[in-house]
């Protein structure tokens, strides 16, 4: 536990500032790259924990990864080459790792076992185990084959088409993993689009897919090309100070070459929504990701309803929106946002906890929350339910607070933004 106290920050946030890689493109830059058979190059990768795991998993496997903080270097035989571990696969916070991982093991000719933190092992696996099962997948879990740990027999599977019941980008993406190493069509349609990563960078290692609105349709057994991944700073950690300069007065900020691929964008909507002052700058792509520089002003906020195809666009940034969103006039709601009650803890309960202790007016509802603008923050102890996003949201909480914050325990930041602290002290005056 690394209990963290913050005074109140006057300071306002200026300057300029890179963010770290994208956490979903960085686990999938591995993936991939360990399937390719050659030489895979990663740049500007997350070195966060979650992706550790991910690298972690294929060096078990076999494959050679080399790994010195931003830049990793795959060199691999290809997925058949993929040899089977002798012991559990640890997949540790990582949701991500987790989900896309047991599409892939379901496909390949490897028995393994595989468990996570205590987190993990409560978080619904059933929404990917079931449709591998239609596919014809051997997975036996914990609570009658929903939860971590779990045991997977891999073997050949048959495509399904499937239509996904949950907004989901790592199911969508298990089942494409799943899909490359099966036989026949795999055609999944998605009620909303969630992002699109996995679509983006089997693309680039040379799978040919075709993806028309929300469907999408892949033919199984195709190889993977190694090529070179960029990773575009990671728009949900630079949410957290987009939304600070957004409310702080006098604030003017710059984030630098970060992923603009529109699935990940909502956060921006909301934000210009709301009344915040944004430029989008240098606009390029690499890869097939859309990247630029973001500059924020501060300005006067108001309230607004978020809900509907938007929340997959901005999922892991609802913490940090609600608590933009006392320092707004007026009322803001958020529905259809029932996933966050199954993230790394029950983000509704968890924000509504939080915000309220700080001395805001929050109402947790089934499916998100309403929250009352225009608040004064006092301070006090707070829980970071050891959950990345609900810490930095606990630390950027001081630039509105009168008094003291303790964070009980923020060493998870390391899951997503390693630097955090440090880079939100070069932003800063105090
Ligand atoms: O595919 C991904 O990389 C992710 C998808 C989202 O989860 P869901 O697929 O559960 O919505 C998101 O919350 C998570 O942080 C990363
Ligand atoms: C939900 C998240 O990640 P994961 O599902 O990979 O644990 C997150 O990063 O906010």
């Amino acid at each position: 536990m690394v209990e963290k106290r913050i005074s109140p920050q006057s300071s306002a946030l200026i300057g300029e500032l890179e963010v770290p890689g994208d956490k979903s493109i960085s686990h999938r830059a591995v993936i991939f790259g360990s399937l390719a058979k050659g030489r895979t190059k990663i740049d500007h990768f997350l070195d966060g924990e979650d992706c550790l795991r991910t690298v972690d998993i294929f060096q078990k496997m076999g494959v050679s990864i080399e790994q010195q903080g931003e830049t990793v270097v795959i060199n691999s035989d290809g997925a058949d080459s993929l040899i089977e571990p002798k012991e559990p696969l640890y997949f540790g916070n990582s949701g991500t790792t987790a989900r896309l991982m047991i599409g892939l093991l379901s496909g390949l000719p490897l028995f393994t076992t595989i468990y996570g933190d205590a987190s993990l092992s409560k978080r619904p696996m059933d929404r990917v185990i079931l449709p591998l099962s239609d596919m014809n997948a051997t997975i036996f879990g914990r609570s009658g084959g929903k939860l971590l740990p779990l045991a997977i027999s891999g073997k050949e599977l048959q495509a399904i088409q499937y239509t996904l019941p949950v907004k989901s980008a790592q199911v969508k993406s298990a089942l494409l993993l799943a899909g490359l190493f099966a036989n026949g069509e795999t055609i999944i349609t998605e009620k909303a689009k969630t992002r699109d990563h996995t679509e983006t960078m089997l693309g680039a290692f040379g799978v040919k897919l075709n993806v028309d609105g929300n469907t999408i349709r892949m033919d199984g057994k195709q190889s993977l090309k190694p090529t070179r991944i960029y990773v575009p700073g990671d728009i949900s950690s630079a949410a957290f100070f987009l939304a600070a300069a957004a409310a702080k007065p006098n604030s003017s900020l710059v984030i630098k070459k970060v992923g603009l691929n529109p699935t990940r964008t909502g956060i921006i909507d909301v934000l210009m929504q709301m009344g915040a002052q944004i430029e989008i700058r240098n606009e390029e792509r690499i890869g097939g990701e859309l990247l630029g520089d973001v500059k924020i002003s501060s300005s006067s906020l108001k309230g607004i309803e978020i809900s509907g195809d938007i929340i997959p666009r901005l999922i892991d940034e609802i913490p940090i929106i609600a608590l933009l969103a006392t320092q707004a006039k007026g009322k803001t709601v958020i529905k259809d946002a029932e996933e966050l009650r199954v993230k790394e803890t029950d983000r509704i309960a968890a924000v509504v906890e939080v915000l309220t202790t700080l001395g805001a007016s929050v109402t947790a509802t089934k499916d998100g929350m309403i929250i009352e603008g225009s608040q004064e923050l006092t301070g006090g102890n707070i829980s970071a339910y050891n959950d990345h996003r609900m810490a930095m949201m606990g630390a950027i909480a001081s630039f509105f607070t009168k008094e003291d914050i303790i964070i009980d325990d923020i060493s998870s930041i390391a899951i997503s933004y390693p630097s955090f602290f440090e880079d939100l002290k070069r932003i800063t005056t105090n």
